[in-house]
């Protein structure tokens, strides 16, 4: 949530967070816990408002949908399959439950998972939190560290087109409310085996800066190649793609032999660099996109 006096963003206290749990456990998308013969669960877990994440007009059946995907869009980024999902609803009115556990239950259905649990409460503001489990081969896991200088950065996929709905152009409507987790295309890449991978749920500029934070080398991208928002003016675009939250696109690096990967859309944006900086066009980027951030 976007306040006007910024003491404490998210990502400073994840670093506290690191100081109580082992820091390693906050460099992915998921939690990732062996589970014997070579296999690795993944698991996460992501909380959903009302005021800050269902715009006005959105249906039940989106809510639960959007609720679903996002913690799905998690596990395709580790390149795992998705196997259970867990729905605890802070309901605000009781009439509206069928519709979130039916919007969950078929976006389950539709990226291969299961809905086989969860928790219900009485809340004034609806607030869901889905938890997502999957299984992915220790040997093909894919995390945000493991860039190399040479490699390409790419992405799966069109960004800000969620952003390009919050302003207004209304064609992107079900983009923003029924984003479509790249399950398939997570682990067709974590096969080819790309060496580092994320969702960009915050913006691209802020996924940059976290491949940043737990690789040793830079990233470097150039706008006029970043897959824009159809129907939007190019620098308004540019704009919405480098910062706009709520696309559930994959970012991930790789060695430019393994290209193209069989099925997977990839657009190219860039080059991962030696000097620990993101640059946009040669010049470093601003850190700015989908913070929750807590004003003084
Ligand atoms: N309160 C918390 N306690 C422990 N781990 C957390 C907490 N919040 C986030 N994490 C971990 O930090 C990592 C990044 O989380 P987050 O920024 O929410 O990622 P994403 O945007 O991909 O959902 C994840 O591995 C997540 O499990
Ligand atoms: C008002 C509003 N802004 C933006 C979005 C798009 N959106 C949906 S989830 C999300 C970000 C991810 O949510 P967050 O709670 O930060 O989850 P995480 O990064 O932990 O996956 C965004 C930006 C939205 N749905 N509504
Ligand atoms: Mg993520
Ligand atoms: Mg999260
Ligand atoms: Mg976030």
């Amino acid at each position: 949530m976007k306040r006007r006096c910024v003491e404490v963003d998210e990502r400073a206290l994840h670093k506290m967070i690191g100081t109580i749990i082992d820091p390693e456990r906050l460099e992915d998308d998921c939690a990732v816990i062996p589970c014997g013969d070579g296999r690795l669960l993944v698991a996460s877990t992501d909380m959903l408002h009302e005021t800050t994440d269902f715009p006005a007009g959105m249906t039940d059946w989106q809510i639960g949908w959007m609720a679903t995907a996002v913690t799905l869009s998690d596990i395709a980024s580790m390149g795992a399959r998705p196997g259970q999902v867990l729905l605890a609803v802070g309901l605000d009115r009781p009439e509206r439950l069928r519709g979130i556990m039916e919007g969950a239950r078929d976006c389950c259905a539709r990226f291969g998972a299961e809905l086989v649990g969860g928790d219900l409460d009485a809340h004034g503001e609806l607030t869901i939190v889905s938890t997502g489990l999957g299984t992915v081969e220790a040997a093909q896991i894919v995390r945000r560290r493991g860039a190399r200088p040479g490699d390409i950065i790419a992405v799966t996929g069109p960004l800000g087109e969620a952003q390009a709905a919050l302003v207004g152009y209304d064609r992107h409507w079900k983009e923003l409310l029924e984003p479509q987790p790249r399950v398939r295309e997570g682990m067709a890449l974590a096969r080819a085996g790309v060496s580092a991978m994320m969702d960009i749920s915050d913006g691209l500029a802020l996924s940059l800066y976290d491949l940043l934070g737990v690789n040793d080398c830079g990233f470097s991208v150039d706008t006029a190649r970043l897959p824009l928002p159809a129907g939007v003016p190019e620098d308004e675009g540019r704009e919405l793609a480098l910062y706009g939250g709520g696309d559930f696109e994959l970012l991930f690096c790789a060695p430019p032999g393994i290209l193209p990967v069989a099925g997977v859309d990839v657009h190219v944006i860039g080059e991962v660099i030696r000097e620990r900086v993101v640059l946009a066009d040669g010049e470093p980027l601003e850190r700015r996109g989908y913070l929750h951030e807590w004003g003084g």
